[in-house]
């Protein structure tokens, strides 16, 4: 089998950095799998990424069947089996994700195009680089020949959180807590939703019942946690952040548990009244092909004003990138 050919933008930055080294031992793709690890900088990140890519080599991965590094979007993609997009400005102390838009917005079209121009048939993308659902939707849209759900924006890292959180509330190893939701938007307004859940033998919606926990600790705690890394590391998640991008391109790729599922931000096919074209974090199960939206859960008041509110923050992006022509 020829070698898995895996592109990681911002190769040379602190989530590159912790990424790279789990994608070419096998975390991601898994032991049996060889890849051809790929970084693209920016020309100012380049001498860096020569470094990274030594520190590759001086590994021996068994799995690791050569590092490139590269300056030219165009050629990093071309032929490229699965993208990470990482590389964009990560936000700083009293920053929210969206401040980064004008900035960020400006990257994920072009690579977006260079995706479109060369990446193989069978492309798998996941954004990263924040505000990562709008930005996806960029990327995206510039990729006409690519089908939409092969973009995906990363809210796995806010879905680890809440299993943190509710493991650390519960005494629950991680391993027996299924079916958590995280609804929407990367951002402040996101929904972690545990009305489905199961924490063990506890179901998280008999958690639910402590309204004040819920509302002033469990759901504020995971949305901002963002914040409080940035305030206690003076820089933003970054090996929790690749540790989330291997969850969710392994379950994308060997397919998700069965009795569980995953949050993903995929475009929405208008499912749970989410617009159609946003892309939002919705539960998913992944057949190791594509992402399906598990439908038919019960949407209580509670979280429907929730996820609302974080749509219609990802429909205002919508609207700011539109003006700002980056879609
Ligand atoms: N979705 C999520 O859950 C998370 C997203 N993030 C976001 O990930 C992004 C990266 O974060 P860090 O690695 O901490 O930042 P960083 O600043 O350490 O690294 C970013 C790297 O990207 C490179 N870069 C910038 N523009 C590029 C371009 N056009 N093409 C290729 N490379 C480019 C830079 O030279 C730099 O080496 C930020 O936007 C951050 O906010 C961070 C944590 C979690
Ligand atoms: O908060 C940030 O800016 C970085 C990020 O996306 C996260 O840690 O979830």
């Amino acid at each position: 089998m020829s070698p898995v050919v895996v592109t990681v933008t911002g190769g040379a930055g602190q989530i590159g950095y912790a990424l790279n080294f789990r994608i070419a031992s096998g975390a991601m793709l898994g032991a049996d799998t060889d890849v051809v690890l790929r970084l693209l900088e920016i020309p100012q990140g380049m001498k860096a990424a020569e470094g990274t890519a030594m520190e590759l080599q001086d590994s021996a991965f068994g799995t690791l069947a050569g590092v490139e590094i590269y300056d030219d979007p165009v050629a990093a993609f071309a032929g490229t089996n699965i993208a990470l997009l990482v590389g964009a400005r990560p936000r700083g102390p009293g920053m929210e994700r969206s401040d980064l838009l004008a900035a960020n917005g400006q990257i994920f079209g072009p690579q977006g195009a260079a995706l479109n121009a060369g990446a193989a048939d069978d492309i798998r993308v996941l954004v990263v680089g924040n505000p990562a659902n709008t930005n996806a939707m960029i990327a995206s849209a510039h990729a006409p020949d690519i089908p939409a759900a092969r973009f995906n924006a990363m809210t796995r890292l806010d879905h680890n959180r809440a299993l943190g959180q509710l493991a650390a509330k519960t005494g629950q190893p991680v391993r027996d807590i299924r079916r958590v939701t995280i609804w929407g938007n990367h951002s402040a307004s996101q929904y972690p939703d545990i009305f489905q859940a199961s924490i063990g033998d506890v179901p998280g919606a008999s958690l639910a019942v402590d309204r004040a926990w819920l509302s002033d600790d469990f759901i504020p705690t995971v949305a901002k946690r963002g914040a409080a890394i940035i305030d206690a590391r003076g820089a933003s998640s970054a090996a929790s952040a690749a540790s989330a991008a291997i969850d969710h391109v392994r379950d994308w790729t060997a397919g998700t548990a069965q009795g569980d599922w995953t949050s993903a931000g995929i475009p929405s096919d208008g499912s749970y009244g989410v617009p159609e074209g946003l892309f939002s974090s919705f539960p998913v199960t992944s057949d190791g092909e594509a992402w399906q939206v598990v439908e038919g859960l019960e949407i209580n008041e509670f979280s429907r004003q929730r996820i609302d509110a974080s749509v219609a923050e990802l429909a205002e992006e919508r609207e700011a990138v539109r003006g700002l022509g980056l879609v």
